[in-house]
């Protein structure tokens, strides 16, 4: 049977970089494509990283029970995991990988039990990760205290998750996340 990874840390902890990585090393593993309303950064691309939506468009899908879950993370900006690329993939026979914030972590895994994995990544502090946020460049200082302080409140929900992974030397943490995923989709 498919298997669901649902995957959650503060922004700046290095899971886009470790979701990347996982792709490239474990087979049949797919990415569920989040819809959003906030706008492209830096070099992303409409149905890659998200499907870009207007709030409009967005509240449409909201309207026709297109989410399994959707949220708004931060003022004005919504975030959904759509029906159609989790239902169908699995149904195929393809292991998904879904990248959500904490509360969507949480109803996903309610919806799926045990044939979804929740995996939470953590900086090593919140000092380091404002520093590889100013560093990535993409966000502007505002945007960056904005996400600081979201940080500090998903943190206090690790202990909620199947799995957690401190992302402090990189390479540690890629072996870590590959090994705990080939495990738990080679588990009955
Ligand atoms: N272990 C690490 N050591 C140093 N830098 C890292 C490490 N892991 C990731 N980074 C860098 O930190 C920055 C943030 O990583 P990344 O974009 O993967 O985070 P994210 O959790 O996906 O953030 P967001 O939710 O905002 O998209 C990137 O510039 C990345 O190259
Ligand atoms: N509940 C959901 N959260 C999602 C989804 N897609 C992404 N996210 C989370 O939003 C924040 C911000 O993401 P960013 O790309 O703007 O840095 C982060 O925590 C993501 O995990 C989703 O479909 N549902």
């Amino acid at each position: 049977m498919a298997k669901l990874l649902i995957i959650s840390a503060p922004s700046g902890s290095g899971k886009s970089t470790l979701i990347g990585h996982l792709m490239g090393q474990v087979e049949n593993l797919h990415f569920s494509v989040s819809a959003t309303s906030r706008a492209p950064r830096g070099t992303e691309k409409d149905g890659v990283e998200y499907y870009f939506l207007t709030p409009e468009e967005f509240r449409e899908k909201i309207a026709k029970n297109e989410f399994l879950e959707y949220c708004e993370v931060y003022e004005d900006k919504f975030y959904g995991t759509l029906k159609s690329e989790v239902d169908q993939k699995l149904k195929k026979g393809k292991n998904v990988v879904c990248d959500v914030d904490v509360i969507g972590a949480e109803n996903i895994k309610k919806i799926y039990g045990k044939r979804a994995l929740s995996v939470f990544i953590a900086p090593p502090s919140i000092q380091v990760l404002r520093q590889r946020l100013v560093k990535r460049g993409t966000d502007t200082l505002e945007v960056i205290e904005d996400r600081i302080r979201r940080a500090e409140y998903e943190m206090s929900f690790a202990d909620k998750f199947d799995k957690r992974i401190i992302n402090d030397d990189l390479e540690t943490a890629k072996a870590e996340i590959v090994e705990t995923v080939v495990d738990f989709i080679n588990s009955k």
